[in-house]
């Protein structure tokens, strides 16, 4: 046996390491698009069919077996349907170079404006107690939350951000989402967190910003409309009653982007 492995481990050659590791890689890129989506829950139902059919197919269980091919059959072609939303993602990111990751020169200053917009955002909303819901999107893709709601794919601005909440703004109800350094979509409507522990005084819109951070690794920014209060969600743990200056450190903790306009190392090396 000793004698094989070590056959089998002289055969390859770096060409198949190199394709293992590409392969195990489109795989990560792959899961990280669909992570936190209702596709999840599809490929979590076909791999429970598929554990049945195999276990039914060793017990010679005819009936049950020639039922779950069928049912495997469809689930597979359940697949490009249900997937679509992340499939079209998939093919947006690759005409745009970014399916294989952020990269060295990746938007660091577009990221530090966008964080000071939101809180320029913030600030004001705060101050005229107008209430609102931001999602910044990160690994998960939220391709299926975006979908509820009305497309935007605008530049991030503290002007685009208030109009979206002014009271009477068609889409001030439900929340807006950040994708990149860009405004995905406003109006989306998130799942509501179910933790029966919260706080009698935050309603839905509370419950809907951590809601979205336990199903996803997505941020969630709040404004209450009753107190101003700002607060931030994050893995389905809120936190309260953030100044400004808080929101910036925090966004630029999980979000990234840098709190003073400092030369990055690339542009000194690159001398502009
Ligand atoms: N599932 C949801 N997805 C997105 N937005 C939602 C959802 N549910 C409620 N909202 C938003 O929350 C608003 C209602 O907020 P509500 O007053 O119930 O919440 P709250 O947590 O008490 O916040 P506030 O302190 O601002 O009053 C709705 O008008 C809507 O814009």
């Amino acid at each position: 046996m000793w004698e094989g492995l070590t056959n089998l481990f002289a055969q390859i050659t770096f060409i198949d390491i190199f394709d293992i590791s590409l392969v195990a890689f489109l795989f990560y890129r792959l899961t990280l698009l669909i992570r936190g989506t209702r596709a999840i829950q599809l490929l979590k139902g076909l791999f429970v069919l598929l554990i049945a059919m195999v276990l039914s197919d060793r017990m010679q269980l005819t009936t049950i077996n020639f039922l779950l091919e069928q049912a495997m059959t469809v689930g597979i072609v359940a697949i490009p349907i249900v997937f679509q939303p992340e499939l079209r993602r998939a093919l947006e990111q690759l005409g745009r170079g970014k399916f294989f990751g952020d990269g060295l020169f990746s938007g660091d200053e577009d990221r530090t404006q966008a964080i000071k917009e939101l809180k320029k955002a913030a600030k004001v909303l705060q101050t005229r107690k107008i209430g609102a819901l931001i999602v910044i999107e990160r690994k998960t893709g939220l391709s299926d939350i975006t979908e509820t709601g009305i497309q935007i794919n605008g530049k991030i601005s503290a002007e685009l951000i208030i109009n979206v909440f002014m009271p009477l703004s068609p889409l001030h109800d439900g929340a807006l989402v950040l994708r990149e350094n860009h405004v995905k979509a406003a109006g989306c409507y998130l799942p509501l967190t179910e933790k029966p522990d919260l706080s009698k005084e935050l309603g839905t819109r509370h419950r809907a910003a951590i809601g979205i951070t336990e199903n996803s690794d997505a941020i969630s920014l709040i404004i209450s409309e009753e107190t101003g209060a700002i607060s931030l969600a994050e893995g389905g743990k809120l936190t309260r009653y953030l100044d400004e200056d808080e929101l910036e450190s925090l966004l630029i903790k999980l979000w990234g982007g840098h709190e003073h306009q400092s030369k990055s190392f690339w542009q000194w090396r690159l001398g502009n």
